[in-house]
């Protein structure tokens, strides 16, 4: 496989960026507070299960590409594992398995009756064909058909994956069953039992809690200038609901650049020009990186693209008043300690990305019952869980005076912690 092209070799920093690492000190952490024993930590620590596979894949001009993907499940107590499927040069084991663990607490705060799962498959989907990222998508699904299924593990998408790449998925695994199986996974088309909403949700999520953030800093959306990192799925759909909400976007990035502009960006004219993986900045020779970006005057910065964007080099520049995470894991811990000391209100990754697998939840509840909501009904079910999610975590982080990530973990462990002892595992 060549080289990833954007994934450059960081100098050495004092802090770590490993990603389980620092899962597992929060998780620890978090384990403490609630006065568990070490044993559940020990468990908590690793998913229950990783399955690492090998995919060949027959390419178009007739050679064989070998790629490796993963599928991690954190923990199962409290009902099947659920998560995103991410085609991406950077994937990694840890990242797979910190990714799943995520999950857990993402759908822990919104009460879900999911344990954390997620995949991966270490590629660049940008230099393969439509044929070829079928056939890699099919293939992922018959190396890992053993250990996932509708009651298991479900599925969704994540970086670089989309509605199509889960209808090939479905399609293969309901041939692999012999059988139609809809509730496999999620983020289908709609013709194909996907939910309304679902292509949106994550960013509608974001929207949904930024809201109560907004109003407990004192900060109104209309007029507030905001940033946004990435302009895929959670990038693109985000950007356009504050600009409609009258916000004024500022930034944007996706993986080649950034854009920036302190009277506003013409949204529409950059949705218009986006490819399907989110890319638009090479479009213009005033694109300025990533990470300056990051450090652009604004009142609100939402991260919607990778991993560790935010670390203790850059924290102390940004001037943003939220940090609202659509992503997942880009924010490391120094850098949290340092946002929060300055007075940064954070919406850690496990609440404010939790929208997409909310209403992930509603498809699959949708598919087993066959029957299926309108928008009305799915986005007031999805306020009402993220307004309570958002409160709950608020509240803790300001009774027991701990960072909002902290407070999030708390909330999203516990649900898992009851399970587990009720099980008798523990
Ligand atoms: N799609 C979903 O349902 C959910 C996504 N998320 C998280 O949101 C984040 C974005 O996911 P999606 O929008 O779905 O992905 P996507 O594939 O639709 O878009 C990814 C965006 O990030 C940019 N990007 C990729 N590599 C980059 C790099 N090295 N530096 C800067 N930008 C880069 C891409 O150019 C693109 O604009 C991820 O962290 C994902 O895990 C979280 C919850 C649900
Ligand atoms: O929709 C889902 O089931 C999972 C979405 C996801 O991968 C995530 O929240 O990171």
């Amino acid at each position: 496989m060549e080289a990833p092209t954007e994934v450059k070799e960081k100098p050495m920093q004092a802090e770590s960026l490993n990603v389980l690492n620092r899962t597992q000190l929060v998780i620890q952490a978090a384990l403490d507070k609630m006065g568990c024993a070490e044993s559940l930590y020990e468990l908590l620590k690793e998913p229950l299960r990783l399955l690492t596979v090998r995919i060949p894949l027959k390419m178009d001009d007739g050679s064989v590409k070998v790629f490796t993907g993963y599928r991690a499940q954190h923990n199962d107590a409290v009902g099947p594992t659920k998560g995103g499927i991410r085609f991406h040069p950077g994937v990694t084991e840890d990242e797979v398995k910190a990714l799943s663990m995520w999950m857990t607490i993402k759908c822990g705060i919104a009460d879900l009756p999911y344990g954390g799962g997620k995949g991966g498959i270490q590629c660049d989907p940008r230099t393969l064909s439509f044929g070829e990222l079928e056939r890699l998508s099919r293939g992922y699904v018959r190396a890992i058909s053993q250990l996932v299924g509708p009651t298991k593990d479900i599925p969704a998408p994540d970086v670089f994956t989309n509605s199509q790449i889960m209808a090939w998925m479905m399609d293969e695994y309901s041939r692999i069953r012999e059988f139609d199986s809809p509730g496999f996974i999620t983020g289908k088309p709609l013709v194909l039992g996907g939910s309304i909403g679902r292509e949106s949700s994550t960013a509608m999520g974001v929207v949904l809690l930024l809201r109560e953030a907004a109003h407990v800093a004192g900060i109104p959306i209309e007029g507030a200038r905001v940033i946004i990192q990435g302009f895929g799925n959670a990038g693109s759909f985000l950007a356009q609901f504050l600009h409609a909400a009258g916000a004024k976007v500022v930034g944007i990035s996706d993986a080649q650049g950034a854009l920036y502009d302190p009277e506003g960006l013409d949204v529409q004219y950059l949705l218009d020009r986006r490819d399907s993986f989110g890319t638009v900045t090479n479009l213009f020779p005033n694109a300025i990186s990533n990470q300056e970006l990051l450090i652009q005057d604004c009142d609100i910065l939402v991260p919607a693209a990778i991993e560790n964007q935010i670390t203790e080099d850059n924290a102390p520049d940004i001037k943003a008043k939220i940090l609202v995470e659509a992503a997942n894991g880009p924010t490391t811990l120094k850098a949290t300690e340092i946002l929060t000391d300055k007075g940064v209100l954070i919406v850690p990754d496990v609440l404010a990305s939790s929208g997409g697998v909310i209403v992930s939840y509603f498809e699959w509840v949708q598919n087993n019952q066959g029957y299926y909501w309108n928008e009305e009904e799915v986005n007031e079910k999805l306020q009402q869980i993220l307004k309570k999610s958002f409160y709950n975590v608020y509240q803790l982080s300001l009774q027991k005076q701990i960072d909002m990530r902290l407070a999030a973990y708390i909330v999203g462990l516990k649900r898992m912690v009851e399970a587990i002892k009720w099980r008798g595992w523990i």
